[in-house]
């Protein structure tokens, strides 16, 4: 469905946005109607978020413009849906209209929870806005999100850009938000939605727009495009341009089943029993070497909290904790790296790297504490070819390894703390998230590494909100729920259905 009828509601003009040395956008156009769904996609660093920023007035424009229709007003989700995680549903949309400030001692305003529920009901059932967000599902979240974002606006003409707002919501969850999004497109509200994932893209889209390398180098209604064509212009073949994906290698081969569960063939790499801390409430788990094992569930159920629990990064306790058969009791990220266990977060922007390093400093970052002397001493030449390697086998882009970390992409990022986890063969590697917000390319060389270092003996636990992802790469999958390992799936047994079922619960 096309709904171009009458004047767009936000017409962007020849946008042109330069950093040193990089165009981030290259006089790009883009026109959102009224009730119509409009994509943007393309890989790490193409300008997806550059163009987010520019209409949320976070950067200025070198050049053209921004035009809205009369009386239209733009509003944004962003990624970690930027809400207080402690306060209410109720509360979190007082503070955004600015009569929370002050207002937020009596906890149970009933003014306040009322005009709540009254907002989230234009998204589907009412649920309890007055416990804290963190309690909510991740879909309710986003509906009080969505809420926000469109609430206390005056506004006779509405536009809404979703940037990445999927990327931790099970397939269910994504049904729910997508329901609230549709709804809102039939009210006759434009929508922007910025996405890495193409299958929602194609499903839920009147129109798709594809940069690369910032420019648009496609504007097509989503009906004329499938997702062979779609790859085709996010990485360039499709126009014959050179392509400059990371070499793009099969995920790995369907692993072999091992011997059953709960039988150890082999010593363990990682062995923890009753292990409490965060949300995970006793959870006992087994990590050989050379296995892939999954950590599913919904937000909340602790699934995102193990590996870093793991690593020594968080309060936690266990009854036994051992790591190769030795106990290991006074846990910490530095104990853990000198016994052999590498992690990766999923929140880099505050576990991952260190924010005024360069690109190889970051590469090299777990070293830096055992060198003595300054940066100087590390500043080897095998140093540098060595993260040289690393950003080319990663396809990290810009190929800038002096460049400060914080001005590359996210997904950027996330290639440059996959890269350092995987450098060195850890005999543990703990992943949160290891593709969140990664693009197709790059995916399948995550992929790949994960493989080969798994091949060479290393214990890779995966904690993961896309389904898709565990069954690709996982030999079993722990699935959690309400702090504890609901089932384990491996076999015939590990479906995507089985997968979301246990996490919920359901029969
Ligand atoms: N503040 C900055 N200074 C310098 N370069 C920047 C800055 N912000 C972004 N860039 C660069 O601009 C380009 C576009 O980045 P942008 O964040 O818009 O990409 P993206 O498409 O959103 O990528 P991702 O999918 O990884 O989020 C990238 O090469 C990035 O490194």
């Amino acid at each position: 469905m096309t709904h171009e009828i009458g004047e767009p509601l936000l017409r962007v003009r020849g946008m042109l946005k330069m950093f040193p040395g990089l165009v981030a956008l290259d006089r790009v156009s883009l026109d959102v109607h009224p009730g119509e769904i409009v994509s943007v996609v393309g890989q790490n660093g193409s300008g997806k978020s550059t163009l987010v920023k520019i209409l949320a007035g976070v950067y200025a424009a070198d050049g053209g413009r921004v035009e809205l229709a009369e009386g239209t007003g733009l509003h944004f989700i962003h990624q970690d849906l930027a809400l207080v995680p402690e306060l209410s549903a109720a509360e979190n949309l007082a503070l955004m209209r600015g009569t929370g400030a002050g207002g937020l001692a009596p906890f149970h305003d009933r003014r306040r929870s009322a005009r709540a529920r009254e907002l989230v009901a234009r998204f589907g059932p009412v649920f309890d806005v007055d416990v804290p967000v963190r309690t909510l599902t991740p879909a309710q979240r986003a509906v009080v999100a969505i809420s926000r974002a469109l609430d206390g606006w005056t506004h006779s003409a509405n536009v809404l850009l979703l940037d990445e707002p999927t990327e931790s919501l099970h397939r269910s969850e994504v049904d729910v938000l997508f329901e609230a999004v549709r709804r809102l497109a039939a009210d006759g509200t434009g929508i922007v939605f910025v996405s890495h994932r193409l299958d929602e893209v194609l499903g839920l889209s009147d129109r798709i727009v594809v940069l690369r390398d910032g420019h648009k180098v496609a504007d097509e209604p989503a009906h004329e495009v499938d997702e062979t064509r779609l790859i085709g212009f996010i990485t360039g073949a499709e126009d014959g341009a050179t392509v400059r994906t990371a070499p793009v290698v099969s995920p790995p081969e369907p692993r072999e089943e091992r011997a059953g569960d709960g039988a150890p063939a082999s010593p363990t790499a990682l062995s923890v029993r009753g292990l409490h801390g965060a949300s995970v409430e006793g959870l006992d788990l087994d990590l050989r070497p050379g296995e892939i094992v999954g950590v599913a569930g919904v937000l909340g159920s602790g699934r995102e909290a193990v590996p870093s629990l793991l690593y020594g990064a968080g309060e936690a306790s266990a009854d036994i904790f051992d790591v190769s058969g030795q106990p290991y009791a006074d846990r910490s990220p530095a104990a853990s790296l000198g016994r052999g266990i590498a992690f990766a977060p999923g929140d880099r922007a505050h576990l991952g790297i260190v924010r005024e390093f360069t690109a190889r400093e970051n590469l090299t970052l777990p070293q830096l504490g055992t060198v003595t002397g300054g940066l100087g001493r590390i500043l080897s030449r095998r140093e540098r070819a060595e993260s040289d390697r690393l950003l080319t086998e990663y396809d990290v882009r810009p190929h800038r390894a002096e460049q400060r970390i914080s001005l590359f992409s996210g997904g950027n990022q996330q290639k440059i703390v996959l890269a350092r986890a995987l450098r060195d063969r850890p005999r543990v590697l703990l992943l949160d998230e290891p593709t969140q917000g990664v693009d197709v390319g790059a995916k399948a060389t995550i992929y790949a590494a994960i493989g080969r270092a798994a091949a060479d003996g290393t214990a890779v636990l995966v904690s993961s909100s896309d389904a898709k992802e565990l069954l690709a790469i996982c030999d079993r999958v722990v699935v959690m729920r309400d702090g504890r390992a609901a089932a384990v799936l491996q076999g015939d047994d590990l479906t995507e259905h089985r997968l979301i079922a246990e996490g919920y619960g359901l029969p």
